[in-house]
């Protein structure tokens, strides 16, 4: 008799928003993962999960206590799948300054570079009021400075910011909200896309950056959104850049870039996600960390496909974060709120 050759077939089921729908689940990704055996299923957020799959893994980008509540017991009655990321670990991303605080506990790796890095100054302001009466604001922070929500849930008010260049700009604060100091960088960021072990850094254009002298001219605040995800139509109209080549531009130590990344991925156990980093044009090898944002926009990443089916390949062979799941971390989704471990095998 023929030997027959069964090769086991991994499912994923996803929970997405429509937007992200649209832009991620593309034609391309969903035949690739096809042929190496994954299969890419949507879930339906109006019936409960445990009735759906079963799933070897659950992909999501949803929040709320409902949602939680369906991951939580999904696990109870199927503890082997997988789910990318925990809501726990992504929490800490919707609070710009929990966001940023996890930069501090990366470890600075000596390399030959000689960069350093780290994040901007910045407060939190609850009344901002208080803001106008205080003779110094904000220990040290100069203008221009970025008020930022400090609520980073994706929502479009999540995104809509103020430059202030003055005191008068302190008048259209909506706190709570998180004043940064504006740091010139050339108009150029940079974006670091993570897929567990792998790393891909980007250009991309950015706030010029305003001289000193000028600064004395300008007054009161200028609001934006999302900068850097403009279409190229929005950027043509120049309203928020100076002519610039962003060819030109130099890229960062691809050794830094990638420590940071370890760093980050490592301390915040998140698989999916990107930072925004800025070269600090005043010091030249300095290089700030802005923003982490939990599974970004990859349909932009060249390759995404391949690069998205072979981190699935490693989380459904278990090559990759064999931490998922075990007890501390199922229990800290349960919601007791217990340290994690990290045994996950170095990059
Ligand atoms: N401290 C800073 N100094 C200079 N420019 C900054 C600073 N912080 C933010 N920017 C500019 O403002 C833009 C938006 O800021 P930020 O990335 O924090 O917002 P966001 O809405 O979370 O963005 P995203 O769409 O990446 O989630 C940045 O892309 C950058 O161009
Ligand atoms: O698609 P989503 O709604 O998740 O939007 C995300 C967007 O991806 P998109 O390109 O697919 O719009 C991301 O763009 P890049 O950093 O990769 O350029 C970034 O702006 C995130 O902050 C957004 O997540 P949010 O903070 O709003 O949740
Ligand atoms: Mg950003
Ligand atoms: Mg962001």
């Amino acid at each position: 008799m023929a030997e027959m050759t069964t090769t086991k077939r991994f499912s994923i089921g996803y929970g997405l928003l429509m937007k992200k729908q649209k832009s991620f689940i593309q034609d391309s990704l969903v035949n690739l993962a096809k042929e190496r055996g994954i299969d890419l299923i949507k879930i339906d957020t109006d019936k409960p999960l445990v009735d759906q799959g079963p799933f070897d893994c659950v992909l999501h980008k949803l929040y709320g206590e409902e949602w939680r509540k369906q991951l939580r017991e999904y696990l109870v009655y199927n503890p082997n799948a997988i789910v990318v990321d925990f809501p726990d670990a992504i929490e800490r991303l919707h609070n710009r300054i929990s966001m940023l605080d996890v930069v501090s506990e990366i470890e600075e790796v000596k390399s030959d570079e000689m960069a350093s890095f780290g994040i901007p100054k910045q407060i939190v302001i609850y009344e901002p009021e208080k803001l106008k009466e205080a003779k110094t604001w904000g220990e040290g922070l100069k203008f221009p400075v970025i008020a930022k929500p400090l609520v980073a849930d994706g929502s479009a008010k999540s995104h809509k910011m103020l430059l202030i260049f003055s005191s008068e700009g302190f008048d259209k604060l909506k706190p709570p909200t998180v004043l940064q100091e504006f740091v010139n960088h050339g108009g150029v960021i940079f974006k670091v896309y993570v897929v567990g072990k792998y790393v891909k850094c980007v250009k991309r254009k950015s706030l010029p950056d305003i001289a000193e002298e000028k600064l004395e001219s300008l007054h009161g605040s200028l609001s934006f959104s999302q900068v850097s995800n403009l279409t190229s139509h929005d950027r043509n109209d120049d309203k928020y850049y100076k002519r610039m080549d962003l060819e030109d531009a130099e890229m960062p130590p691809m050794s830094l870039i990638t420590n940071i990344a370890r760093g980050l991925r490592k301390a915040m156990k998140l698989h999916l996600f990107n930072f925004d980093v800025i070269r600090d044009t005043k010091v030249g090898n300095r290089y700030l960390v802005i923003d982490i944002n939990y599974f970004p926009g990859y349909a932009k990443m060249p390759g995404y496909e391949s690069v998205l089916t072979d981190f699935f390949w490693d989380v459904l062979n278990k090559k990759e974060a064999r931490s998922f799941n075990s007890d501390k971390e199922l229990m800290k989704l349960v919601g007791n709120n217990g340290a994690g471990s990290d045994n996950e095998s170095s990059a």
